[in-house]
């Protein structure tokens, strides 16, 4: 039976400042390294084990797995680290404080922005200096403006369709470090939630999220590991 753990990063910096963020590459705070550590342990302690890791191209995703795997001794493991599972592109919002952006033109419009499907944030500035065109590690990539769920459900999941699926479908067993949106994208495909409802489903930090599919990668169960009786 295909193995798949889903696990977003532990808590950013910019997480515990409540900034918006998206393809920012903060590091994690103190707390997140501790809940990327506990995760690993968590799963190590349960039997899980893994053949091959997929993560993004963000410090705070691919730090959350090595923590993770270096409680489980698996350091060595193959990982894929890929620009379609990062964060969505919070555009213009990128850096802004959520509590002064919702001061500023309200709770409605913010709500709209962090959780509607469809409707992207504004885009960001070319001159922003939270510009990442220039960065070397998106060298060929059309780097957004700013996505919606909907635009990042678009990226992850031809990437699932081209790296993640056939690695299960081939028997490997796959933990994947993430982000809060690129998760919701593998989440509304694995358990079929429409448009309407994924918007509603949080994703917490540093909680492996296990899926057990058959071997047509339909899901027939899927729990965060600490809600489950050892
Ligand atoms: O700032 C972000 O990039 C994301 C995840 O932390 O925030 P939100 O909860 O608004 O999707």
């Amino acid at each position: 039976m295909p193995t798949l753990v889903l696990i977003r990063h532990g808590q950013s910096q910019w997480n515990l400042e409540n900034r918006f963020t998206g393809w920012w590459d903060v590091n994690l705070s103190d707390k997140g390294v501790e809940e990327a550590m506990a995760a690993g342990t968590l799963m190590r302690d349960r039997g899980l084990d893994f053949d091959v890791c997929f993560t993004s191209l963000l410090t705070r995703a691919i730090k959350t797995l090595d923590l993770a795997l270096e409680q489980m001794d698996r350091l060595w493991l193959p990982v894929h680290k890929d620009w379609h599972l990062n964060e969505r592109h919070y555009g213009g919002l990128t850096g802004f404080n959520k509590q002064e952006m919702r001061d500023k033109v309200g709770e409605e419009q913010v709500r709209i922005w962090r959780r509607s499907f469809d409707i992207p944030p504004p885009p960001l500035d070319a001159d922003s200096p939270y510009d990442l065109s220039g960065d070397r590690r998106y060298a060929g990539v059309t780097v957004p403006h700013s996505e919606s769920l909907k635009d990042t459900i678009e990226r992850v999941l031809p990437y699932w369709d081209a790296a993640i699926a056939p690695a299960l479908r081939s028997g490997q067993r796959v933990l994947i470090s993430a982000h809060g949106n690129s998760i919701r994208a593998l989440v509304k495909h694995l358990s079929g939630i429409d448009d309407d409802d994924i918007v509603g489903v949080e994703i917490p930090t540093g909680q492996p999220l296990v899926y057990e599919l058959d071997d047509a990668l339909a899901t027939r169960d899927s729990y965060y590991l600490s809600e489950r009786a050892a």
